[in-house]
């Protein structure tokens, strides 16, 4: 049975309770079968499982989507309970953030915030950071499962428990698709018809990038082949993030709007492979 619990003084006592080693899934709910995957990954790997459903305020730019971003805490906990979590924290925020936002002492997010999202989004991988960094000290976790989908996230994370010496083990649990490739997101419930259909451009680059040797062309060529998507970035890193490779393996990194509705995806692409033709 799932324990739901909301305050910070409830969690320590149903955390108190778990036995062996525990593992956290971070969420910002809206649960769907791309988290599902973490719940599974996280009872692989641990013998309790914990997750945290929270829409952190901290992360969102005063223009972005807080207030309309779905939430559906019972769903949330139905999932939860199927899988066999053992425990849901969803704290309001202001159990997380008692003295407000202003002022907060944060997680400075380094060189590799500033770039990708973090340029597309400021101050974005602070709050992330900040917030995941309470979340681990809330729940005291042996492992936590992040997806492969927010790539850059998983990066940032893994940089933190390392620079932090966190002593976390960061699992990353490969992107799950709806059948015509698009990548699972809470906020795809928001796209028309017209826009979903222009969303499938991602995917379609991602599968061009991997089978060219020049990955970033053969993406920038399908994405700008499709009106309705305004492309954010599309770029090609090394696959911990750093400068691309001139040759070899590599990260295709995509941010695109179909409507007023940011989607983002990635995958692994090899650079200057000329045993591979160009899907032109
Ligand atoms: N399709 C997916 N496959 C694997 N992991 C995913 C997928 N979608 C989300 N996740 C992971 O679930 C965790 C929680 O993400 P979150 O609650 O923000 O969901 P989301 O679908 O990414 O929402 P949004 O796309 O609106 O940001 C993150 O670690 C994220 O990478
Ligand atoms: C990791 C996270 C739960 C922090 O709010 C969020 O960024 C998310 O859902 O990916
Ligand atoms: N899945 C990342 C959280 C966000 O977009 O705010």
């Amino acid at each position: 049975m799932t324990i739901l619990v909301h305050t910070k003084a409830d969690l320590a006592k149903a955390r108190a309770g778990l036995p062996g080693r525990v593992a956290v899934v971070p969420t910002m709910g809206a649960l769907h079968d791309g988290h599902r995957a973490l719940l599974r990954r996280a009872k692989e790997i641990a013998d309790a499982v914990v997750v945290t459903v929270f829409v952190n305020p901290l992360q969102f730019r005063p223009n972005e989507d807080l207030d309309t971003y779905p939430r559906s805490l019972d769903a949330d906990l139905a999932m939860c309970e199927a899988e066999g979590a053992d425990v849901v924290f969803a704290p309001s925020v202001n159990e997380m953030y008692p003295d407000g936002r202003e002022g907060l002492t944060s997680v400075h997010a380094g060189p590799l915030g500033e770039v990708l999202e973090g340029a597309s989004r400021p101050g974005f991988f602070t709050g992330v950071l900040t917030v995941v960094a309470k979340l681990f000290h809330l729940t005291r976790p042996d492992a936590a499962c992040f997806g492969e989908k927010d790539f850059q996230q998983l990066a940032m994370v893994r940089r933190m428990v390392a620079d932090l010496d966190l002593g976390i083990a960061v699992e990353g649990v490969p992107t799950v698709r709806e059948s015509d490739g698009l990548a699972r997101s809470s906020r795809n419930v928001f796209l028309s018809e017209a826009e979903r259909a222009a969303a499938l451009a991602i995917p379609a680059a991602i599968g061009a990038a991997q089978a060219s040797p020049d990955p970033l062309a053969a993406a920038r060529r399908i994405l700008g082949a499709e009106p309705a998507l305004d492309v954010d970035y599309v770029a090609v890193r090394a696959p911990d993030l750093g400068e691309a490779p001139a040759a070899g393996p590599a990260r295709l990194l995509i941010a695109a709007r179909a409507g007023t509705t940011r989607l983002i995806d990635n995958a692994p692409v090899v650079v200057g492979d000329t045993a591979i033709g160009d899907a032109r």
